[in-house]
């Protein structure tokens, strides 16, 4: 998956161009979105891409139920919420979802804690006194109780979640950064190789593909490093 964090639909068409006939989905953020809006997505659709739409939805139940209604008739074919909002929240995100779809609705999955987040921060910042593995596992489980096909979470903690959970239970792994990548923002990283070794179901990875200068050639390393 490509994450398309760009600033104006503009950006987000160049690189389109420059991966053209490279079959990946297509993920949406928050930036690009409140930036080009809905029709952008709609017209990543027309266009036959594979869309994840990534607003990462946190709000009480009947809200999250209603705006996943409404991403649903977009025709994305994947979008997330957070599992911090709870078992009755990723309910209402399911509903929402099945209520808009006529026939398949989107994959929904949860995000557990952010690949930003690290081990330091999850004590001292947010108070949780688990490690991270017990505390993304546990926030897969509360997921799989909710309904939800997956989560997103970093490739450290695909094996507990797959043991968790079994294997048809989505990963979808952000802290994607071959060898000489910056990691930037990102704490819990892993390399495109070691990911797939963990048995991740998908791989987000945007600046290491975005910020590049032939960002067609950094996929196709990327590519050939996992065949
Ligand atoms: O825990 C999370 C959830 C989402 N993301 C998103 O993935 C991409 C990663 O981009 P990079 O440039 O490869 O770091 C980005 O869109 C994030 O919003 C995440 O990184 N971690």
């Amino acid at each position: 998956m490509v994450a398309l964090d760009y600033p104006s639909e503009q950006e987000a068409n160049e690189l389109l161009q420059s991966l053209q006939g490279i079959p990946c989905y297509m993920k949406v953020g928050m930036q690009l979105f409140y930036a080009a809006g809905p029709k952008f997505v709609e017209r990543l659709k027309e266009e036959g891409y594979k869309v994840f739409l990534d607003l990462k939805l946190h709000d009480i139940p009947n809200t999250v139920k209603g705006a996943a209604a409404s991403i649903s008739r977009l025709g994305v074919d994947m979008f997330n919420v957070h599992a911090a909002g709870g078992t009755r929240m990723m309910e209402a995100a399911l509903e929402g979802a099945e209520m808009a779809s006529a026939g398949a609705r989107p994959v929904v999955i949860a995000v557990t804690q952010l690949t930003s987040t690290n081990e330091r921060m999850l004590k001292e910042e947010l108070g949780i006194g688990a490690t991270m593995e017990e505390t993304v596992v546990r926030y897969a489980r509360l997921a799989g109780k909710a309904g939800l096909d997956g989560v997103v979470a970093s490739p450290l903690e695909v094996v507990r979640i797959k043991e968790a959970m079994g294997k048809p239970f989505l990963t979808i792994t952000p802290g994607i950064r071959p060898r000489h990548a910056a990691a930037g923002d990102q704490s819990r990283v892993m390399t495109p190789a070691e990911a797939l070794n963990t048995g991740t179901d998908y791989m987000v990875i945007g600046r290491p593909i975005t910020a590049q200068a032939d960002p067609r050639q950094a996929l196709e390393s990327i590519i050939e490093e996992l065949i």
